[in-house]
C-alpha cells in the first residue's frame, strides 16, 4: 500500500481528473511509488515496458531516435510516459531519461486496463491523453526532420554563392552514373572557370572578386533548368550537372551562359561598377562505363583546352 501519495494529489492529475474517489482509492492500492535519481534511463526502445509512469515530481527527457529527427522533449510534473507500449504491447519508441531526481507513480498495464473498465472518465481521459500525445509527437518529429533537412541542405551548400558544394557533387555523381548504367539519356558536365581571376582580385580586391563570383552564380542559377544543378567546385571553378543533355545541347547552354556572364554588369556591395569578366568552359558528356575520376579529368582537360586556346570560349572534350 502506498501512503505517500494522497487521493487529492491523484485527483489533480490530468489522466485521473474526474475519476470517482472509490476508483482512485482502489488505484492507490494497486500502484507503486518510485523514486529515481537524475540521469537514469526509465524507458528505452531496447526494453519491454508494461507500465504507465505518471510524473509526480521532477522532469523527464524524451529522446527520439535519429530516424525520428533526433529531437528531444520534456515531460513536466503531471505528465506521463509509457502509455503507448501499454496500448500496443510494443517497446517504447523513444528513450526516456530522468532529467532531475523524480517521483513517479507506476501503474502496471493490467491495473490500468482494470481502471479503464471501472471508470468511463478514466477511459475518456486516456483517449484524450493518447491523441494529444500522438499529435504532439507528430509535430515534434516533423519539426525535427525539417531541421535535419535544413542542416543537411546547409552542409551541401556553398555559403558565398548559395550553389551546391563539392560534397553534394561527390554524392550526386555516383547516382548519375547508376542512371547512365541502366540506360538513362546522357548527362553532360560543364566546368566553368573565370578568366584571369587572380588579376581581377589583385586589381580590385578580394571583396570585389567575391561579388563577381556571386554575380556569375546568379546568372547561372537564373538560366538553368529546374533539374540542372550548379556546384561551386573549387575557388573560382564551377561545375554544372545537366541531366538528359547531349553534348550539342550542353554546348548551346554553355555558349548562352558565357555570353550572359560577359554582358552582365557587376558592382561591388557599395554599388561601384566593376569590369565584366569572361569565362572559359569545358564540356564532357558522361558515358556508361565512366568513373568520377575520368569525368573530372576529361571535363578539366576540355577546360584547359579552352584556356589554352585564348579563354572566353567553350570546348567539348574530344571534339577537336
Ligand atoms: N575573391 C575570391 N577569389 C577567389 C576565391 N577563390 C579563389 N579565388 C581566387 O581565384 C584566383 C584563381 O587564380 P588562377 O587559378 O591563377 O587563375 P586565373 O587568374 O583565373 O587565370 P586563368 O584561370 O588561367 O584565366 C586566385 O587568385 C584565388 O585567390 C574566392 O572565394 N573569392
Amino acid at each position: 500500500m502506498n501512503h505517500r501519495v494522497s487521493i487529492d494529489e491523484l485527483a489533480e492529475l490530468s489522466l485521473l481528473r474526474g475519476v470517482k474517489q472509490a476508483d482512485l482509492n482502489w488505484l492507490l492500492n494497486q500502484c507503486e511509488l518510485i523514486h529515481m535519481k537524475k540521469n537514469r534511463v526509465l524507458l528505452s526502445p531496447d526494453q519491454d515496458n508494461e507500465t504507465i509512469y505518471i510524473l509526480l515530481d521532477g522532469r523527464l527527457i524524451v529522446q527520439f531516435s535519429q530516424q525520428q529527427g533526433g529531437i528531444q522533449t520534456y515531460v513536466e510534473r503531471g505528465g506521463w510516459v509509457g502509455e503507448m507500449s501499454v496500448i500496443d504491447n510494443m517497446r517504447p519508441s523513444a528513450t526516456v531519461i530522468t532529467d532531475t531526481d523524480v517521483k513517479l507513480l507506476a501503474i502496471h498495464a493490467s491495473v490500468w486496463w482494470n481502471l479503464i473498465e471501472r471508470s468511463h472518465v478514466a477511459a475518456r481521459n486516456f483517449l484524450r491523453a493518447v491523441s494529444f500525445r500522438l499529435r504532439e509527437d507528430n509535430k515534434l518529429i516533423t519539426e525535427g526532420m525539417e531541421k535535419q533537412r535544413v542542416f543537411s541542405e546547409k552542409a551541401q551548400t556553398d555559403s558565398l554563392t548559395g550553389l551546391r558544394n563539392r560534397h553534394w557533387l561527390e554524392e550526386k555523381l555516383p547516382e548519375i552514373m547508376r542512371e547512365q548504367a541502366v540506360g538513362y539519356p546522357p548527362s553532360s558536365i560543364i566546368m566553368l572557370d573565370i578568366d584571369h581571376f587572380k588579376q581581377f582580385n589583385d586589381q580590385y580586391g578580394h571583396l570585389a572578386g567575391d561579388s563577381v563570383l556571386q554575380r556569375v552564380a546568379n546568372v547561372i542559377r537564373d538560366n538553368l533548368r529546374e533539374h540542372d544543378a550548379a556546384v561551386r567546385y573549387g575557388g573560382e571553378e564551377l561545375i554544372l550537372v545537366l541531366p538528359d543533355t547531349s553534348s550539342q545541347n550542353a554546348e548551346q547552354i554553355a555558349q548562352r551562359l558565357r555570353m550572359l556572364i560577359r554582358e552582365n554588369k557587376i558592382e561591388t556591395c557599395n554599388g561601384e561598377a566593376l569590369p565584366a569578366v569572361s569565362v572559359s568552359i569545358g564540356i564532357y558528356t558522361i558515358c556508361q562505363d565512366d568513373t568520377p575520376e575520368k569525368i573530372f579529368s576529361r571535363v578539366d582537360a576540355a577546360l584547359y583546352q579552352a584556356k589554352k586556346a585564348g579563354r572566353d570560349r567553350v570546348v567539348i572534350w574530344g571534339a577537336a
